[in-house]
């Protein structure tokens, strides 16, 4: 049987008529950590949201599990397994805590779950989204996406802004989620955030993929991937 859970095949998507996402082929498999790279404007977060149906794909197919989701809307590919972390950070923030998670519940899943993997979210458990920090926010907006049961969890730029300590507690809670078998694909601007998670990097550049590398190969070659895309090497 097949390992690939998700599947990309000539993808090109953009907003009305504009083509952002150029004919994108690519597969991932089960269990994977997957970082996209690439500078401001290349298309990372509207691949994102390609894949969560939230653009207008113009071409290509794309599959889950073998099983084509091209024509399914947002909710429904979500219903599916594919769980989402916008840039946007996706709270309410008129709701507490609280409201937020049990908003994000599904079948079978409970907000003590949320809890146990961000205690800070039950000490804040009665206080409003818009009264958390950036951090706390980041989190609230990542447990929504686990409450939903995600086999893939797609996650855009979720450390931006945020303080050196909490960036590093989130990232010890993506490698959890992959130890734990989620399929994690982080999209990330800096180079050695990416390399210190992911076992794949892709690199977009005009909404293509530009380059492609095992991260154990970029770790002792980071001038590479900085030669392909022009980003800082840190
Ligand atoms: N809602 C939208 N409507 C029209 N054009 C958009 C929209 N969102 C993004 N774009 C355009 O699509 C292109 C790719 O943007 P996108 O946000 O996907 O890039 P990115 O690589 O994620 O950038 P960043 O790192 O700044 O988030 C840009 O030219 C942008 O202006």
């Amino acid at each position: 049987m097949s390992n690939i859970l998700l599947e990309l095949d000539g993808v090109v998507a953009g907003y009305g008529d504009t083509h952002v996402i150029r004919n994108v082929s690519l597969s991932i498999t089960k269990g994977q950590r997957l970082a996209i790279v690439g500078r401001n404007g290349v298309g990372k977060t509207t691949l994102l949201s390609t894949i969560m149906g939230q653009t207008r794909q113009h071409a290509g197919a794309i599959r889950l599990k073998g099983a084509a989701i091209t024509s399914l809307a947002s909710h429904q590919r979500a219903r599916l397994g594919i769980g989402i972390v916008p840039q946007t950070r996706d709270i309410f923030g008129s709701l507490t805590v609280e409201e937020n998670l049990v908003a994000g519940l599904r079948d079978g899943s409970s907000i003590e779950e949320a809890f146990e993997l961000f205690p800070r979210l039950k000490e804040r458990r009665s206080n409003g989204g818009r009264q958390l920090s950036g951090g706390e926010q980041q989190m609230l907006s990542i447990a929504r996406a686990l409450l939903g049961k995600p086999e893939i969890i797609l996650l855009d730029e979720p450390l931006e802004g945020l303080a050196p300590v909490i960036c590093e507690m989130l990232m010890g809670v993506f490698h959890k989620l992959a130890d734990k078998g989620h399929t994690v694909v982080l999209v990330e601007q800096h180079i050695g955030l990416a390399l210190g998670f992911a076992e794949r990097v892709i690199a977009l550049d005009q909404g293509k993929i530009v380059f492609e590398e095992k991260a154990a190969v970029l770790t002792s070659n980071r001038t590479e991937l900085d030669r392909h895309i022009g980003l800082s090497v840190r």
